[in-house]
């Protein structure tokens, strides 16, 4: 199949499935209700954040080249160790089961079949092992929450480890939850509505310091184990001290945390703003990522999510020094809307147009698309 026949497939009448970021956001605030979409869609704060995402893509141009034989396209990538056929990574995005009762496993589903790496979230409805039964050949990441009670960190640590996953993910951005006003507005909490139960609820540490065995406390100590604000780099050296597996750093945006954390033998950074939920005025995502590039040089894979919509975004990333791009809201709309064919439809649709971007802009490797040049208007 060459990439125009996947366009021209997508052009039929029936069951058309939304392509572009707003007409799948369109059809998923018209499937869902007005709690989980406001949830999943919205931005901390005013939502500078979320805007100044979106901004930073559509600020940069690419200057293609052509006559270069563009016919044999290779968009592979390596990381830990492995090579993955495309450059997209599936971003971590808790409780699934508010988008669709097949939750984390079909998407972990969806990745597998892709060979697309997968990081599972700390606040999944569905636990870690459950995942791991689900889609056993997938390569899955651990994002970890780290938990007030620490011992419950390094529970799920050797959770992951024994479960077959191939590194964790640390969220650095999230020591608390950000300041979420459409949920405020909407009297929304999926926390409180028992979304994030999988990896807690089967963690004999967690069920261990419970008072009781009602909902309410498990609901309590959940989020009262979230809120984690004294963390520092010694908790991350203690963490490495532990785990034999990589260590990511998801949240980075300041070169000089990218230093400290080359410095603290981290194994990869992803340069994220948490797609906008966390702080609000912030710096855009993809803005951020030159510097971070800059001081890493190479020692260590840079990976970037927020605002990572189409294929054109994929290239813009990569351009700027990303290694790999991670995707969240999109394929959590592909679940919402057609479940594990959904997740796929989408990840395929950002691939394909990602393959046919490279091709026209006169790239045919990922090395090439680290070399194209962008104009910032
Ligand atoms: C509904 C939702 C839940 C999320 N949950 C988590 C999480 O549990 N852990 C985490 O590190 N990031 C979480 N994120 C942030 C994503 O990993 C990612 O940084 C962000 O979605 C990227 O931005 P994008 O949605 O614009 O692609 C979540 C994002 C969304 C939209
Ligand atoms: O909603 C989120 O973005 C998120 O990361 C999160 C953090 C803590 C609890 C639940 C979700």
């Amino acid at each position: 199949m060459t990439n125009s026949d996947l366009l021209l497939q997508n052009i039929k009448a029936e069951k058309p499935f939304p392509i572009a970021f707003s007409d799948l956001e369109k059809a998923a605030k018209e499937k869902l209700e007005v709690g989980p979409f406001g949830y999943i869609q919205s931005g901390a704060g005013n939502e500078q954040t979320l805007r100044n995402n979106r901004t930073a893509f559509e600020k940069y141009s690419i200057t293609p080249r052509f006559l270069r034989d563009v016919s044999q396209l290779d968009t592979s990538i390596s990381l830990f160790g492995k090579t993955f056929p495309t450059p997209l990574l599936f971003a971590p995005v808790g409780m699934n089961g508010m988008e669709h009762p097949d939750g984390e496993p079909a998407v972990a589903k969806a990745a597998e079949k892709l060979s697309i790496p997968y990081i599972q979230s700390t606040v999944s409805t569905y636990s870690m092992e459950d995942v791991a039964k689900a889609a056993p050949n997938s390569t899955r990441l651990f994002q970890l929450y780290w938990s007030k009670n620490e011992d419950i960190s390094y529970s799920m640590v050797e959770r992951a480890e024994k479960a077959g996953f191939s590194a964790i993910v640390l969220t650095i951005d999230t020591v608390m939850l950000g300041w979420r006003t459409e949920d405020v507005r909407n009297q929304f909490s999926p926390l409180k509505l028992g979304f994030a139960k999988g990896n807690y609820m089967q963690d004999p540490v967690f069920t261990e310091a419970l008072p009781d065995d009602s909902f309410d406390s498990y609901v309590a100590s959940v989020i009262d184990n979230i809120y984690h604000p004294h963390m520092t780099w010694e908790h991350v050296a203690e963490l490495k001290m532990r785990t034999t597996l990589p260590i990511y750093l998801k949240g980075i945006l300041h070169p000089d945390d990218a230093q400290l954390a080359l410095e603290n033998g981290i194994d990869g950074i992803i340069v994220s703003n948490h797609g906008g939920r966390q702080l609000d005025g912030v710096i855009g995502s993809l803005d951020a990522l030159p510097s971070i590039v800059e001081v890493v040089a190479g020692r260590v894979p840079v990976i970037l999510d927020s605002g990572v919509y189409s294929g054109i975004d994929v290239l813009k990333a990569l351009a700027l020094g990303a290694d790999a791009v991670a995707i969240g809201r999109p394929f959590v709309y592909g679940l919402a809307l057609a479940g594990q064919a959904g997740v796929e439809q989408v990840m395929q649709n950002i691939y394909e147009e990602f393959k046919v971007s490279l091709a026209l802009a006169g790239a045919s490797s990922i090395a090439e698309a680290r070399k194209l040049q962008l104009v910032k208007a």
